[in-house]
């Protein structure tokens, strides 16, 4: 697999805080990556920088490389960052006095000149792409009448049109029913793109991303599958309680409970013990 991006002692440091501290990885062409860790751990911060967002890498704060394509990232223009990444953030802008429609045809902009008019084609990838995220009904509607759900959908479903080579999204299952959750992760994953996407639920974020970035306190604790990534040890010290990993009977994947002590009941904890890798912080 070929490299597309990589990140090299990648720093940031706010206000003598470290957001981001000596970040190594590299991301290959198809990979679909999960950025794992607890509140803060840095993991938006990481996506901010990955796509230079407001130029931030010309910050004197901002130490280290990121090379796309072997070409570091402050090289390319705003409108060329846009052509490569398609970018879902949890925080948006107040561009959503718009309709559904007008959202959706800012993911073409990347493609376009100025004033070029709307295709069939431009046309039939939009209403695609909301049939994939299930809203095709919504087109006409304001944006900022619809639920936080259906904005999450419209805006993944803008990525898509975008077709660019590699997709970031923060939370993207953020606002999601557990329907919705499962569908836009499947369909993230058969895009046979490249993903980067933060994951609060690790048990989504095992199931379907191939590998996982954990991050604490702006450090890259581990990278590796789920399996490896996922560790009790790992989670129960990066997120303070005990942790056990087990194999989902019906999907196959790694999966991580977390309990309070309070919470077990004994006989069970010996079972889940015998039968279970388990660890306590
Ligand atoms: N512009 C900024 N100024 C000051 N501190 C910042 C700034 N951006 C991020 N931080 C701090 O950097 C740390 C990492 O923030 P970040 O949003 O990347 O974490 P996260 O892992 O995405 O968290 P969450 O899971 O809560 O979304 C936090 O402590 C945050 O307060």
């Amino acid at each position: 697999m070929s490299t597309l991006l990589t990140i090299s002692d990648l720093s940031w440091i706010i206000q003598k805080k470290s957001i981001l501290h000596n970040i190594n990885f590299t991301v290959s062409k198809g990979e679909v990556i999960g950025i794992i860790g607890p509140n803060g751990a840095g993991k938006t911060s990481l996506l901010r920088c990955i796509t230079n967002q407001a130029n931030m890498l010309v910050s004197k704060n901002i130490s280290g490389s990121i090379k796309l394509k072997n070409r570091s990232i402050r090289q390319f223009s705003a409108k060329e960052i846009a052509q490569h990444f398609a970018v879902v953030m949890q925080k948006n802008d107040s561009i959503f006095a718009l309709s559904v429609q007008d959202v959706m045809k800012m993911g073409l902009l990347p493609h376009k000149s100025l004033f070029s008019i709307d295709s069939d084609h431009d046309k039939a990838q939009i209403a695609l792409a909301l049939t994939k995220v299930g809203l095709s009904h919504a087109l006409h509607s304001h944006f900022n009448l619809l639920s936080g759900g259906e904005q999450q959908r419209v805006l993944i479903a803008r990525a898509l049109v975008q077709a660019s080579q590699i997709l970031i999204l923060d939370e993207p299952t953020n606002h999601l029913d557990v329907y919705y959750q499962h569908q836009v992760l499947q369909l993230v994953n058969n895009l046979n793109i490249t993903v980067i996407m933060t994951v609060h639920d690790l048990n989504l974020a095992s199931l379907y991303c191939q590998r996982l970035l954990l991050l604490n306190q702006g450090h890259l604790i581990a990278d590796g599958t789920p399996e490896e990534v996922l560790t009790p040890q790992q989670l129960s010290q990066v997120f303070g309680l005990p942790c056990q990993q087990s194999i989902d009977a019906i999907t196959g994947a790694t999966q991580v409970s977390f309990y309070l002590k309070e919470h077990c009941v004994q006989n069970n904890t010996q079972n889940v013990m015998q039968n279970n890798r388990v660890s306590t912080p």
